[in-house]
């Protein structure tokens, strides 16, 4: 299937006949168009080739492509080949109802245009987006039965281990990515680049969350993260490295997801469902390292019906209710959005239903999407033709705002190993040159050895041994431990001096007053000099007491400082290192002479 990709061909969009019509089953593709195989009569449609320009998303966050599927056997058997579009070239088709309208697209998928073809126009892209790290969405929208399951999924059972022709976009993207990354990872492997992919799988029904790989997880809550921005609270994430892998977890989903018989298509999908996938990839360059991620979302929207053609009751008519206000939402939200893109000031509902809640980056925000709008050219279809065609028409105007997602916190880590690096560096240098070329932090510490003091619980081997100075890794290593305990013990010597500031200041109080009292007695007349004596007394007898204890307190704090045991046995330690240094410097400077001579 890979080795066709670069097969493809484009005509620059010029157009041949093709032959067109089908219905599974009633309906076969030749090659040069599909005929109808119940009355195998030809139908002839124009036939319009895609051209495939990757380099449009260099200056475009969102892509609209109609894709507009062969005439059912129900529609031919209704109203024959009766249409109601008529296609111009790859970009332009006109609705030929009442007024003729003409539309623009960035591309319109006729009829006889293949699941690989269009895969190549907007599905190979996406991935590449996706590997440089942007956010990537895809949604089909359309009436239901229009083919928005046939374009996402398609036929996705292997044969051989190849994918099968009918095989729709979301295998054909896996398939595309693995083998990208097979050739990223080889062509990068000095920078170590590895990739990793996380999966999970989705649907909305009725306004409710269910995992679809793990259905008895239901009614799942949204949440909203400044990092991760929208996310589903314990939805299941599975790590997948093949689309072996995809295609076992797309088997599981699709059969959990909820489908019914609708007058439509007799296995229309009531749910809308969100297919995720978070690439990851991370590599070492210029001793940084680089973390990149980027989300791919493929979303397959449940049809829009009208009531009235769709007859249904019930259940299916609670369904179609629910379905119709969600999409109803979508359109407000776009409609809205195109306002915000012209200028003005709007309130965008995206968190009205859950389906835009979820795909609100995807919507005007921080990712490159493309929007695939099926539609069926039967004058059947005319109604919902036309307002799927408005949907996309409006839906082109919305502008996203699409960034590279590179974590920052992969520069830290980097600069981390980098420091660690350049510390081994300089341990080496060390090792190879004279240790008086030793870095500043080294001599200065040295200094400061010599007018502090410090301690070593290291233990005693490497004091006063000059074969462990002779190491310089394990110099370095003692330095800064002495530089460590040194600080240490300057602050604790801070601290004393502080107390015994406090102290002698409180002392000094003390005899202000005490003089201030002694001034006072004589002046004092007798009854209140009377009155007052024994409270003097006792308080004065207090106060000298006072200051008595602060004296001792503070004379004994003095000793403490000046006969510290620890601070004498840091000096003692510090003058043996200095004198081993001084060695190792002499033997040093013996040997830069030996090698002179
Ligand atoms: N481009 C196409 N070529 C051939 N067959 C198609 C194409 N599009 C759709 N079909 C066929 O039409 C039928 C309905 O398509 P599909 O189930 O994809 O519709 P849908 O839009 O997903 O419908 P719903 O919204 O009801 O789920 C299927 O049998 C599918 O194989």
């Amino acid at each position: 299937m890979l080795g066709n990709l670069s097969s493809g061909t484009s005509n620059g969009g010029h157009s041949h006949q093709g032959v067109v019509a089908r219905d599974k089953g009633s309906l076969c593709r030749t090659p040069r168009g599909i005929i109808d195989s119940k009355a195998l009569m030809p139908v002839h449609v124009p036939h319009f080739e895609l051209s495939e320009d990757p380099s449009f998303w260099n200056d475009h966050n969102v892509q609209i492509l109609i894709r507009v599927r062969p005439i059912n056997s129900a529609e031919l058997g209704s109203q024959g080949n009766t249409r109601c579009l008529v296609q111009e070239s790859s970009q332009t088709v006109a609705w030929t109802g009442h007024p003729d309208t003409r539309f623009t697209f960035d591309h319109v998928a006729c009829e006889t245009i293949s699941q690989e073809k269009l895969f190549r126009v907007v599905g190979l892209p996406m991935v590449e987006n996706c590997m440089s790290g942007y956010n990537s969405c895809m949604f089909a929208y359309g009436q239901t039965g229009s083919g928005k399951t046939y374009t996402m999924m398609g036929d996705f059972h292997e044969m051989d281990n190849m994918l099968s022709e009918d095989c729709g976009m979301t295998p054909r993207i896996f398939e595309y990515l693995f083998m990208r990354i097979k050739q990223e990872e080889g062509a990068r492997n000095d920078e170590q680049l590895k990739y990793s992919c996380k999966c999970s799988f989705l649907e909305i029904y009725n306004e409710q969350i269910t995992d679809l790989l793990e259905p008895s997880s239901t009614n799942l809550q949204l949440r909203e993260d400044m990092k991760k921005g929208v996310y589903v609270e314990n939805l299941k994430e599975c790590e997948v490295s093949s689309v072996k892998d995809v295609l076992e977890l797309l088997l599981k989903g699709a059969a959990n997801r909820k489908i019914a018989a609708t007058r439509m298509n007799s296995e229309s999908s009531r749910s809308h469902c969100v297919f995720t996938c978070i690439i990851e990839s991370r590599w070492e360059k210029d001793s940084l390292l680089h973390l990149r991620y980027g989300q791919l979302n493929l979303v397959d929207l449940a049809g829009s019906s009208r009531q009235k053609s769709s007859g249904a009751e019930g259940e299916r008519l609670k369904e179609a209710a629910n379905i119709n206000r969600s999409l109803s939402t979508l359109g407000l939200v776009i409609m809205t959005l195109v306002d915000v893109a012209n200028g003005k000031n709007r309130h965008v509902p995206y968190r009205d239903s859950k389906l835009t809640f979820l795909l609100q980056d995807s919507l005007g925000g921080n990712s490159k999407t493309t929007i695939i709008a099926t539609v069926s050219p039967s004058i059947c279809s005319a109604g919902e033709t036309l307002s799927t065609l408005k949907f996309a028409q409006r839906a082109k105007l919305i502008q996203n705002n699409a960034k590279v997602n590179e974590d920052a916190s992969g520069d830290v880590m980097a600069l981390q190993q980098q420091i660690q690096k350049l510390k081994d560096q300089v341990v080496f240098l060390i090792k190879h040159q004279n240790i008086q070329r030793f870095p500043g932090p080294l001599s200065t510490s040295l200094e400061q050895v010599n007018l502090h003091d410090c301690h070593d619980d290291h233990g005693s081997s490497q004091n006063g041994n000059p074969d462990a100075l002779k190491d310089p890794s394990l110099l370095n290593e003692k330095i800064e431990f002495l530089e460590t305990a040194l600080i240490g013990s300057l602050r604790r010597e801070k601290m004393v001096e502080a107390t015994v500031r406090r102290l002698e200041a409180e002392i000094e109080h003390m005899n202000r007053l005490i003089h201030q009292r002694e001034e006072m007695m004589p002046n004092i007349s007798k009854p209140y000099w009377k009155c007052l004596l024994t409270d003097l007394l006792s308080s004065d007898g207090y106060l000298m007491e006072e200051k008595i204890s602060l004296s001792e307190e503070n004379k004994l704090l003095r000793e403490r400082i000046d006969r510290n045991p620890e601070l004498t046995q840091f000096a003692l330690e510090n003058k043996r290192l200095l004198e081993q240094l001084r060695v190792f410097q002499e033997f040093n400077q013996e040997g830069e002479r030996d090698m002179l001579l």
